[in-house]
Parts: C-alpha cells; sequence; structure tokens
C-alpha cells in the first residue's frame, strides 16, 4: 500500500518533532488523509508482516459493546493490556506483580477480571451505549444503511465529552461516517481519527474499518467501495524512525483477499471463524515499542 508509505515518507521528511504525552517524543503531521479502495483486495499491510486474528477479535470485541480487557486476553490478544496494569499499578491491590503475572489474573480470577480489566466507557459503551443511556450507535446506523441508503447522517461517534476522563484512553479512532453510492452499490467510510501512532496503530486501524466496512456492506446488502482514512496528529514515535525507514525501502506486494462467511446476515453475528483471509503475502516482521 503505497499512500501507506508515502504518508510514512511525508512525516518523516516534513513533520514537526514535538513532544508528547508518553514522553517518546514523535515527529508529527497536522492533517492528513489516505483512500483505500477495498474493491482490489483488502488493506492488511504488506510490507510488514500482520495478522488479522488480533485485529478482528478487537473488533469483535467493539461490536459486542464490551469494555474489559478479558474478552480479549482469554483469546490471547495482548493489544490493550498495558492500560489496565497502568491503573492497577497505582491500585492499592498492586503487589509488584509483573504485566504477565497481572494477564494471568485477568484470566483466571473472574472477580479480579471485574475490578481491574475494565477500561471504562471506551468504544464498546459508546457504539452500544452512549452514554450509558441505552442509545445503541451501531444498530441505528444498521437500520439508516439499510432503510435510507442516501442519509448524510450514518454516523458512529466514540467521542463522548461527558465520559472521557472515565476511560482509559480517550478514543483516538473517533468519528465514522459511511456513504451508500448513488446506484445503491457501494458502501464507502470515512473514519476521522484524532491522533494517530502511524507504525503500531495505523496498519490496525486501516485494516480494522476496512473489516468493519466489509462486514456492513455485506449484511446491509452492499459492496465495500472506499475506506477513507483522515487523521489530526499524524505521528511517528523517535524510537520507531528506524524500522519506519526500513519498511519504506519495502516494495509493496498484492493485497490479499477476505473471505466472509456468506451465512452471517447480521453485523452482530460474526464469529470469530467467519472471518478469514486468502493469499496473503508479506516482507518480514518489524517490531517496534508501544509508548504508553
Ligand atoms: N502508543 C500507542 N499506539 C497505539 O497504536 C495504541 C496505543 N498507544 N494505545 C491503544 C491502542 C493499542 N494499540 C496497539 C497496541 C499494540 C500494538 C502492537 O504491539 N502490535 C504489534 C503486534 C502485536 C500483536 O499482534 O500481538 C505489531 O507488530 O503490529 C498495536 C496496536 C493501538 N493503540
Ligand atoms: O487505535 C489507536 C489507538 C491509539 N493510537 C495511538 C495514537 C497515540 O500515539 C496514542 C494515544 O495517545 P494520545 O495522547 O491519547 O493521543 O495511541 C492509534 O494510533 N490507534
Amino acid at each position: 500500500m503505497k499512500q501507506y508509505l508515502d504518508m510514512c515518507k511525508y512525516v518523516l521528511e516534513n513533520g514537526e518533532n514535538r513532544e508528547d504525552r508518553t514522553g517518546t517524543g514523535t515527529r508529527s503531521v497536522f492533517g492528513y488523509q489516505t483512500r483505500y479502495d477495498l474493491r482490489d483486495g483488502f488493506p492488511l499491510m504488506t510490507t510488514k508482516k500482520m495478522f488479522l486474528r488480533p485485529i478482528a477479535e478487537e473488533l469483535l470485541w467493539f461490536i459486542k459493546g464490551d469494555t474489559n480487557i478479558k474478552y480479549l486476553v482469554d483469546r490471547n490478544v495482548k493489544i490493550w493490556n498495558e492500560w489496565p496494569y497502568e491503573d492497577f499499578k497505582k491500585s492499592p491491590d498492586f503487589n509488584g506483580e509483573t504485566i504477565e503475572e497481572f494477564v494471568e489474573k485477568i484470566k483466571t480470577d473472574d472477580e479480579f477480571a471485574k475490578k481491574h480489566g475494565d477500561l471504562g466507557p471506551v468504544y464498546g459503551a459508546q457504539w452500544r451505549d452512549f452514554n450509558y443511556e441505552g442509545v445503541d450507535q451501531l444498530a441505528k446506523l444498521v437500520d439508516s444503511l439499510t432503510n435510507n441508503p442516501f442519509s448524510r447522517r450514518h454516523i458512529i461517534c466514540a467521542w463522548n465529552p461527558a465520559q472521557v476522563d472515565n476511560m482509559a484512553l480517550p478514543p483516538c479512532h473517533a468519528f465514522l461516517q459511511f456513504y451508500v453510492s448513488a446506484d445503491k452499490k457501494y458502501l464507502s467510510c470515512q473514519l476521522y481519527q484524532r491522533s494517530a501512532d502511524i507504525f503500531l496503530g495505523v496498519p490496525f486501524n486501516i485494516a480494522s474499518y476496512a473489516l468493519m466496512t466489509e462486514m456492513l456492506a455485506r449484511t446491509c446488502g452492499y459492496e465495500a467501495k472506499e475506506f477513507i482514512h483522515t487523521i489530526g496528529d499524524a505521528h511517528i514515535y523517535k524510537d520507531h524512525f528506524e524500522v519506519v525507514k526500513q519498511q519504506i525501502a519495502r516494495e509493496p506486494l498484492p493485497k490479499c483477499k477476505l473471505v466472509l462467511n456468506p451465512d452471517v446476515k447480521s453485523i452482530f453475528d460474526y464469529k470469530i471463524e467467519d472471518i478469514k483471509i486468502e493469499d496473503y503475502q508479506s516482507h518480514g516482521k518489524l517490531v517496534g515499542k508501544v509508548s504508553v
């Protein structure tokens, strides 16, 4: 995906060096947009090795309306573990446990998971029960896509100013809008992401929303067309500069194919085994530290 590599280059060459909340330091550009055509393949990064499973599990977790990492931990998805662990370290229950011990306790002790595994009212809560007031944005979206295709209000908003201070991490991919083509054949999705970790987060975010667009398209009677990714603070962490340069030097390979179980008729019914990719070719893995 050349668009992604162009963005990496653009930020390295034109970004400003900035301090950031995590203390790592970034190079950053404000405002950047990329478009991915979903008709010619699925946009899973090919210039480093990726796995769709953690991305799909995280999306199913959002769709369920779940906000506790237990669901992810039980499925060996590690991407959210650091955040509740940081909170746990500050709690009176903390006894010097390592993150591995913390994760093991989440897996085996339900009471512990309930108390220390929740991220607060993050994505899942806002999507399915906005402000804990019963507003199911995802169900409303499915209804409007099905019954009012040309609406300009096909929106899901995860940014909730009233609850943002109670979240382990305020939403990054915050505002989503969908668009049905004039011939009612295609569905496109645009995401506004306020803050984007270009090396670690963005490849996840692109694949996640491309997958969600495909799932919505197929269950609402459309074909997925485009994913448009609009970013506010587009940044590369300083400790990712070298791996990003390595990645830019790699030639993108042909995109893989997404295979969704055609028997699933509702976005709420997908299970992990209904989601597969075929013909995925990639360069080798590239590793970078996550700034917490
Ligand atoms: N600094 C930062 N960057 C992020 O991308 C990010 C956050 N924080 N906080 C919340 C979530 C968690 N996300 C993450 C966290 C870790 C990986 C990561 O380590 N990815 C590895 C593979 C990990 C795996 O498959 O288990 C990678 O190579 O992409 C990716 C996204 C995205 N978000
Ligand atoms: O889906 C995600 C979630 C998070 N990120 C990145 C963007 C930033 O680097 C951090 C969040 O820090 P803030 O100080 O709250 O902006 O996580 C991402 O890229 N994608």
